[in-house]
């Protein structure tokens, strides 16, 4: 069993709360992002039907009502391990008869199209204002996936080719630092309460879905439950305005960029227009993960890969534009897309360590107990878990796009942390050791 205790931090819960809003990228959207107009059509790798299939790549559609109402412990257990394989093996799984009333989904759908119709003006007085509490509403060009370090050219690219979306962020209401950024009610009716309970709703549907996965792991049902009910979760409206061809052409826009989730799990709700897009790790090529009426999408996320010693799979995914409607002889239109992504993380105080049952003889941990990599220290163990060096170097990619600073910049205020400027962010956070890590101050915010 794990003998250590890593406690998540205060700081660690910033990233908490900041990471679901982080994009990271593959090496084939940063070409689309970076080399910028001279794509032909079958260059252009953010459309979907560049998707390709793999028979032995799907995502598998678990019916969870025999989970929730099983008529047995082995019918229990049968679809707990069905939905660990899914985890395992792809990342994805399609939630189907999940326990969310369609009427639910579509009237939390409804509510947040009204929001996304007001006119510009009042969204802009709600605006997305500080990473720390990662709340309130993102405009369209606020967020570009970019590996650049490089300011002037992230600062072009944003102007160029944002990432073509806008998004409302909600968090935990009854937070005692940060405040949701709620509408008016006048301006949007029931608006507020709708989300609420979409939280809530959500919110159990995490905690049901976590206990399967522990016994699936062959833990006790109920051993995530006192580490994930303090509802640190991020509710993320979606939406993606129609697109003309041309733009996508020209700038290599893509509608998100490819990225994994930060937490434990994301529970996305999707229309019926498509263009979510999952990287098969075996042939590193994209498939499609087509709406399927009245199911959820539900991928693990960073965190729970690792707490499960990546057992359980955290897989790359986009959002790409769907074939496009021709509206003239050169032009076409790719329809409006809304999403509603639930980013569900762990108690801000929750014990992050090897999961049991998740290591043992033939499988070691494969992220060393801080005693271990630490010497024995003592006076530095329980200060900072080993996976925050990902987060801070991601948090860092994150800073930079939202401040139009290169990403070396933003980790040259984090003390101890003095990237050169060729440095690949991405690849500068496997080298970096836990005691270079253990005595890092973060200072980054200073640049806000
Ligand atoms: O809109 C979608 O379908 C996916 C969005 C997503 O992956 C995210 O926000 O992390
Ligand atoms: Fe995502």
């Amino acid at each position: 069993m794990c003998s250590f205790k890593h406690k998540v931090t205060p700081l660690f819960t910033t990233f908490l709360r900041l990471w679901p809003r982080f994009w990271s990228t593959t090496s084939g959207v940063r070409r689309t992002a970076i080399s910028g107009c001279h794509f032909s059509r079958r260059g252009l790798a953010t459309l979907a039907e560049d998707a390709k299939s793999d028979p032995a790549f799907r995502i598998p559609l678990i019916d969870f009502s025999r989970f929730r109402n099983a008529t047995s412990q082995v019918e229990k257990h049968q679809t707990a391990e069905e939905i660990v394989k899914g985890f395992t093996e792809v990342g994805f799984i399609y939630l189907d008869k999940h326990g969310i009333p369609d009427g639910t989904v579509k009237q939390a759908f409804q509510k947040s199209a009204e929001f996304f119709s007001l006119p510009a003006e009042i969204k802009d007085e709600l605006a997305w204002n500080d990473p720390r509490s990662n709340r309130g509403y993102v405009k369209i060009g606020r967020e570009r996936v970019t590996q650049s370090a490089d300011s002037n050219e992230i600062a072009q690219l944003r102007a160029k080719a944002p990432d073509f979306k806008e998004s409302m962020e909600i968090g935990r209401d009854w937070d005692t630092t940060w405040k949701n950024h709620w509408p008016r009610e006048t301006d949007a009716p029931e608006f507020k309460q709708t989300m609420l309970d979409f939280f809530q709703t959500c919110h159990d549907l995490h905690t049901l879905v976590m206990r399967a996965i522990a016994l699936g792991l062959g833990l006790d049902e109920k051993f995530f439950d006192d580490k994930i009910n303090e509802q640190y979760h991020n509710l993320r409206l979606l939406s993606y305005p129609p697109i003309r061809t041309s733009l996508l052409r020209q700038d290599g826009q893509a509608r998100a960029g490819a990225h994994s989730d930060y937490g434990t799990l994301t529970l996305l709700f999707q229309d019926s227009v498509g263009g979510l897009e999952v990287l098969n790790p075996h042939t590193k090529q994209y498939q499609a993960a087509m709406p399927i009426p009245g199911t959820i999408v539900v991928n693990a996320g960073d965190l729970l890969s690792r707490w499960s010693n990546d057992t359980l799979r955290s897989t790359l995914h986009r959002v790409v534009a769907p074939p496009a409607k021709k509206i003239s002889e050169t032009e076409g239109i790719t329809p409006a897309r809304q999403s509603i992504a639930f980013f569900c993380n762990p108690n801000g105080g929750a014990e992050i360590s090897c999961l049991p049952n998740c290591y043992g003889p033939g499988k070691d941990k494969k992220y060393a107990s801080r005693e271990a990599e630490l010497g024995g220290d003592s006076t530095l163990q329980g200060t900072y878990y080993l996976s925050e060096v990902c987060y801070t170097i991601k948090m860092a990619l994150q800073m930079s796009t939202i401040l139009s600073r290169s990403t070396s910049e933003v980790l040259s205020h984090i003390s101890h942390l003095r990237p050169t400027s060729s440095m690949n962010p991405l690849l500068f956070t496997l080298s970096v050791s836990p005691l270079q890590f253990a005595g890092m101050s973060l200072s980054a915010h200073s640049l806000l």
